[in-house]
């Protein structure tokens, strides 16, 4: 079987929920295509439909409108030529608690035909000294790196990870990381969520911007900042008037902004060209570079910020 061009596309994609209080369009024309062998974030707050679009791109629910295509199938049809290539950690793992974590590895691997060893996947998490705990006496960290776990002893093509890092302590955090980032360069690929810029700078190689449940914006964080936030910018307050020789040679530089208070920027790459200018002869003070970040290019495309809310055991 050749290999589909793309991992995941979303066309249009659109999914509603009838709740008591009203149709919530949790998915709205919803468009994005990852390629294999990368890590790709959905980035966007609680709600954005993350959940929902992963869950339409496993098979879990049905969109009411567009087309999915998972492994080049289409996962609402595909069942089980598609269940045993994608794995989906479980948000809960509350069935088997009264499990050992050993146990239910082997229990979890032997629902599929080409399992990964069970001690492989639980030494890459750190999970090795847990093969004897009850999953219930777990703490919320060390579960969540079970649920991980859990999805990759499938040994699949492609891992849908919903908010992976969710209760890990810094350092679970950045070994979680590294263990994904491990495991794409070995050929797998990831979707996942987050509402970490950190998380998403960090790891992703593709980010879609997701807001009121439709891709605002793609690329690499590198692409999406370059695009949306603009260069680097030097801020400074002016304390003795620039000539038209400074202004002239600023505007040669980059995109010179200059407000009523005399405060001003200079968007430019030549930070060090324009530091030059401004610092001579004490013509301005407070000078300061301000490198974007994510967030700024998530602020561009959304018009909202975007809070992380730290990781546990910070
Ligand atoms: N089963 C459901 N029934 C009714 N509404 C739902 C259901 N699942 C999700 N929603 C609603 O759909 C919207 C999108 O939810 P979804 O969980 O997909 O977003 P999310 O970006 O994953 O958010 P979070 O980070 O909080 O998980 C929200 O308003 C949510 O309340």
């Amino acid at each position: 079987m050749s290999a589909p061009a793309l991992a995941v596309e979303m066309r249009d994609v659109r999914k509603s929920y009838n709740t008591p209080g009203g149709t919530i369009h949790a998915v709205d024309s919803m468009t994005l295509r990852a390629e294999p062998h990368r890590i790709h974030a959905l980035l966007g707050p609680n709600g954005a439909g993350k959940t929902t679009s992963l869950e339409m791109i496993v098979g879990l629910r049905r969109p009411d409108q567009g087309v999915v295509r998972t492994l080049g199938l289409d996962p609402a049809t595909a069942g089980r030529e598609l269940s045993t290539r994608v794995a989906i950690q479980p948000q809960e793992a509350k069935i088997f608690e009264r499990l050992r974590v050993g146990e239910l590895m082997t229990l979890w691997s032997s629902f599929y035909t080409h399992p990964r060893p069970a001690e492989e996947v639980l030494d890459s998490l750190e999970l090795t000294n847990y093969v004897n705990r009850e999953v219930t006496k777990l703490s919320g960290g060390t579960r969540q790196r079970l649920n991980v776990a859990l999805a990759m002893v499938a040994n699949p093509e492609l891992l849908i990870l919903d908010e992976p890092s969710t209760g890990l302590d810094p350092r679970a955090r950045e070994h979680l990381w590294s263990v994904l980032a491990s495991w794409r360069d070995r050929g797998l690929t990831i979707v996942m969520s987050t509402h970490s810029m950190e998380e998403a700078t960090a790891l992703a190689d593709s980010v879609f911007i997701i807001d009121h449940g439709s891709c605002a914006s793609a690329g690499t964080p590198e692409e999406l900042i370059r695009t949306l936030a603009g260069g680097p910018a030097v801020h400074f307050q002016i304390v003795r008037e620039l000539d038209d020789a400074d202004t002239a040679r600023l505007r040669q530089l980059g995109e010179l902004v200059i407000n009523a208070d005399r405060t001003g920027h200079l968007t430019t790459d030549r930070t060090d060209e324009a530091l030059a200018v401004l610092a001579a002869d004490g013509r301005c003070r407070d000078l300061r570079i301000q490198v974007p970040t994510l967030a700024d290019a998530y602020f561009a495309a959304t018009g909202n910020q975007l809070t992380s809310p730290e990781p546990a055991g910070v």
